[in-house]
């Protein structure tokens, strides 16, 4: 039996007096996915921050293939790609530029197909001379997980990705995360989504007590 790809153990997880996250435990295995489910507020997010290594979490360790997170997690980064809320873009980057330097800084082999292929994959291959401020929100969050699918990952951690997608978007999403645990990614998202989730998790986690 192959080792679990990310090994999450005892986490905790406290803003000053307030404890998000108490003895949380589970392991994600390659090409598996992991639903994290919960109300608002219950620490998703704080959670999925803890896994790549944004947060330090106040006890128990995260470990990702074999290797325990210590003060960064500098060393993981070339294999867990992210998608956040709260992404920067360059002011002054085309959403084409965005994607290759991504691309080029991960070593991708044909930097220039790969950007041609995420765009029109993403519906947004017409938006690749515009600078992010021009784009819509769903525009923006397309581009957002672009900067996931754009680079070699081995693990995927996302954050609510299905919203601001519309109908297409959301099964687009369905059918590449797929895709992606069927080439033997691991993947861990937060999602208020019951059709993203019944379509893609192989495991579920509640966080912060029944709905
Ligand atoms: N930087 C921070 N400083 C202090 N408290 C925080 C911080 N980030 C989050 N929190 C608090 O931690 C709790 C969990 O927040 P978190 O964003 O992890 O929840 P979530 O489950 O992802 O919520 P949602 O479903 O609304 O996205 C909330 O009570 C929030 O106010």
């Amino acid at each position: 039996m192959t080792a679990p790809l990310l090994v999450v153990d005892g986490l905790r997880h406290a803003y000053g007096a307030h404890t998000v996250l108490d003895a949380v435990s589970f392991t994600v295995n390659a090409g598996t996915a992991l639903a994290v489910v919960g109300r608002n507020g219950t620490g998703k997010s704080t959670l999925l921050r803890c896994l790549t290594g944004a947060e330090k979490p106040t006890g128990g360790t995260v470990t990702f293939d074999g290797t325990t997170y210590e003060e960064t997690a500098a060393d993981i980064r070339r294999d867990v790609a992210t998608v956040f809320d709260d992404i920067d873009f360059f002011p002054d980057l085309t959403v084409a530029e965005h994607l290759d330097l991504l691309a080029r800084a991960h070593g991708v082999p044909d930097p220039e197909e790969v950007v041609e292929d995420t765009l029109h994959e993403l519906g947004i291959a017409g938006t690749n001379r515009q600078f992010p401020s021009t784009l819509s929100s769903g525009q923006r969050h397309r581009l957002a997980l672009a900067t996931a699918f754009v680079r070699p990952r081995r693990l995927l951690v996302l954050d609510e990705p299905e919203q601001r997608l519309d109908v297409e978007g959301r099964q687009w999403l369905a059918e590449k995360l797929r895709s992606d645990l069927a080439a033997g990614v691991a993947v861990v998202f937060a999602s208020h989504s019951p059709d993203l989730i019944e379509a893609v998790a192989t495991d579920t986690l509640r966080v912060g007590g029944d709905a």
